[in-house]
């Protein structure tokens, strides 16, 4: 079985190429990153791959079923997607959005039960917010925000999960310990895991595979280990680095 995959996907935006030709299948137990320069299209590429724009050409695929003929509630229940910013239109407190994360499980006007509830203290004990749950989200820090969204992200339970730069506001304790319960929560639970990421040490830390966007549509994919480089990672960012090992991990420095 196949999580997510896509078969010639070609995306654009205002006539320009982001992505050209992408074919890749995400097993069940895969992490995978997504990176690229600024402005290259991984913003896009995440969103055509959950379904919320359509792709110029080719197909996506999630659980090896057609996009298309996913409801929009089979979907919710199916493939979370974390946002790269947090929108807060109402002054909701952190539970109420917590558990708006269980909502596509929820029929109309049911409330949420008590076994929702106690996924929604165990998320939020898992990013470090307990004890905030009266708390009004637009009192929160950036990091504080961006951990609840992951926290909400988790009390959906998806298995497959799309995250756009989950690193972004929070500290290196959070990076690292966030990292790791994502990373073994998809290998152990056998859901895939798709993210972009501005870092790439941390997709050659924690992920197995990679999708690399060089820009004008260049797309490339494959396991970490064959596919991140000196070569690759400069011509990725149009910088020149080093690779450095320590006998345990690599990661790569600017020049
Ligand atoms: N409606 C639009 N009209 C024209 N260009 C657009 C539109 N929406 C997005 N773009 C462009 O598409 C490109 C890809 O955007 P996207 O947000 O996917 O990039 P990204 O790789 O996620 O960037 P970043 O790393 O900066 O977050 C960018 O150059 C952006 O300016």
């Amino acid at each position: 079985m196949t999580l997510l995959a896509s078969s010639k996907l070609d995306i654009r935006v205002a006539g320009r190429p982001l992505c050209r030709g992408l074919d890749f299948r995400m097993q069940p137990g895969e992490c995978w990153a997504l990176l690229g320069a600024n402005g290259v299209g991984k913003t896009m590429l995440l969103h055509t791959l959950a379904g919320l724009r359509p792709a110029d050409a080719g197909h996506v695929r999630i659980n090896d079923r057609p996009l298309a003929d996913w409801s929009a509630r089979e979907l919710a229940r199916y493939r979370g997607v974390l946002f790269q910013d947090s929108q807060d239109t109402f002054p909701a407190s952190v539970l109420e959005t917590v558990l708006s994360g269980r909502h596509p499980y929820l029929r109309f006007w049911e409330f949420e039960s008590a076994h929702d509830h106690e996924l929604a203290r165990q998320a939020l004990a898992r990013v470090g917010l307990q004890g905030l749950e009266a708390r009004r989200v637009d009192t929160l820090s950036g990091g504080e925000r961006r951990r609840l969204a992951l926290a909400t992200l988790l009390v959906q339970s998806p298995r497959v999960m799309l995250l756009d730069e989950p690193s972004n506001h929070l500290d290196l304790r959070h990076q690292m310990r966030l990292f790791a319960y994502l990373c073994e929560l998809t290998r152990e639970g056998l859901g895939g895991l798709l993210m972009s990421l501005h870092d790439v040490n941390l997709a050659q830390r924690f992920c197995s595979h990679v999708i690399l966007m060089f820009g004008s549509g260049d797309v490339c994919t494959g396991p970490v280990a064959e596919t991140l480089s000196e070569h690759t990672v400069s011509r990725l960012y149009d910088y020149p680095v080093h690779a450095v090992y320590d006998g345990v991990h690599c990661w790569y420095q600017p020049d």
